[in-house]
């Protein structure tokens, strides 16, 4: 079913993620990883009900009007508005029934109606239709009100898609609305990209596997369930290493084991400069490895290279920089590895209910904490009151983040800031 690789030759440029030396700004970060990845997932053809969260890598386009026929809004009875007296109300004779899936086989004339169900046919000689609800029915006839518009509750032929536009393109990620249009198109198979390989591990001689004992001094492998957690909406073919050894032997047969088989490593630990790290060392010995430091907190150590043709991403220990690096920097990543379009995050202007000193030259991510009225509308944003880029704790209790950009060096109560939420809890 895989189809062959649409991107022949070396997927990614030599040493393309080479960077300046300096300080890498959030947004350089970004575009030299939009820059240097391309797409490196083949396409494949499933069944349209299998393909919601898949990147979609065809057009579609409508082969007919949807919907295909003019047919009844509501429940009640349909007629040409030319029979109307005015002012009314008129007497119609019912000649019929039609019934979604059974239209009314010939056509209403003046003086008649024919009773309709929702989705059915609007039959030949009828242009409007009056509700049930509006009517009185007795010997055989209807009578309906006066003031019913020349073509009321009628749904039109390709009011919804009209035949031969595009309606979806390569790059999109099928939500469940994608896949119900694409059904009504006609289509009973797409063509998409395949899931991406991601292979993931922790190191570190302190990582203790979870629900083991903890002796002194270890601390339990939280990063690598994160990184799982996070990939899982994603729908990527896992490939997880578990916990390894801090033994160089070890690490780099697990990273070339990896590389052989994920389009892309993910790590963390051991990404900060000068780090005695086994995971870096190898990455440098078997393929190539930027260190890169951003200008950001949390997460100022990201570790961007290949091996071969797979990206390796070290991200940074501290567990709260490294879900920040991963939805910055790995998600666009991945998006591009995908073939899929990559947007920026919705960034919504809020008032701030707090007030913060800073130093210029870096990007901060806060904790956001959505300030909500009882229906949910959002009216600021609270700062979590600890940054420390272990502090999980900022992380479960936020909404999202708060992005103060490099330059900003105090936000006063009041002033508008940049929240990235999360998700809309409860909405696709
Ligand atoms: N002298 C310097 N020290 C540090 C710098 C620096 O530039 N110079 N950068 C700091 C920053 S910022 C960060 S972030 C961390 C990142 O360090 P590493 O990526 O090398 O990570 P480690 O040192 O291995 O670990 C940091 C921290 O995270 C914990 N950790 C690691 N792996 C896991 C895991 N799988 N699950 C849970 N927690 C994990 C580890 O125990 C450490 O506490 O470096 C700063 N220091
Ligand atoms: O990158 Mo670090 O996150 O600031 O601890």
């Amino acid at each position: 079913m895989t189809g062959k690789a649409d991107t022949p030759g070396p997927r990614l440029a030599d040493d393309c993620f080479a960077g300046p030396q300096k300080l890498l700004r959030a947004e350089e970060a970004l575009a030299a990883i939009l820059g240097a990845a391309v797409t490196v997932a083949e396409r494949e053809e499933v069944p349209v009900e299998e393909a919601g969260g898949r990147v979609l890598a065809e057009e579609i386009a409508a082969p007919q009007d949807v919907p295909a026929f003019d047919n009844a809004a509501v429940d009640g009875y349909a007629f040409a508005h030319a029979s109307l007296a005015h002012p009314g109300p008129t007497r119609l004779a019912i000649a019929g029934r039609a019934a979604a899936g059974h239209p009314f086989e010939g056509a209403v004339r003046l003086g008649e109606a024919v009773q309709i169900l929702t989705g059915a046919m609007v039959p030949e000689g009828a242009d409007t239709i009056v509700m049930q609800e509006d009517v009185e029915t007795a010997d055989g006839h209807v009578i309906v009100p006066a003031g019913a518009k020349p073509g009321a509750n009628r749904r039109r032929k390709g009011e919804d898609v009209k035949a031969g536009s595009v309606i979806l393109g390569p790059g999109h990620r099928m939500r469940p609305q994608d896949v119900g249009a694409a059904v009504s198109l006609g289509r009973g198979r797409l063509k998409v990209r395949r899931r991406l390989r991601v292979a993931i591990f922790s190191t570190g001689d302190e990582i203790v596997p979870p629900g083991a004992d903890l002796p002194p001094g270890q601390v339990y492998d939280a990063n690598r369930p994160i990184l799982r957690a996070l990939l899982a909406p994603l729908g990527v073919g896992l490939i997880d290493l578990g916990v390894l050894r801090d033994e160089r032997g070890r690490v780099q047969a697990a990273l070339e084991d990896a590389a052989a088989r994920a389009d892309l490593i993910l790590t963390t630990g051991g990404a900060s400069k000068g780090a005695e790290d086994h995971v870096m060392a190898s990455v440098e010995a078997i393929g190539r490895l930027h260190a890169w430091q951003l200008a950001i907190k949390p997460g100022r150590p990201l570790g961007m290279g290949q091996i071969g043709d797979t990206v390796f991403v070290g991200l940074p220990g501290n567990p709260v920089a490294a879900i920040v690096c991963f939805l910055m920097f790995v998600q666009p990543l991945m998006a591009r590895l995908q073939g899929e379009t990559w947007r920026p995050p919705l960034r919504v202007r809020v008032p701030a209910r707090f007030e913060m000193k800073k130093k210029p030259g870096r990007r901060e991510y806060l904790r956001g904490i959505g300030v909500r009225e009882a229906d949910g509308t959002l009216t600021g944003v609270a700062k979590f009151p600890r940054d420390g880029s272990g502090i999980l704790t900022s992380l479960r209790e936020a909404d999202g983040l708060i992005e103060v950009a490099e330059e900003t060096t105090r936000i006063a109560e009041g002033d508008l800031v940049t929240f990235l939420p999360f998700h809309a809890p409860g909405l696709m």
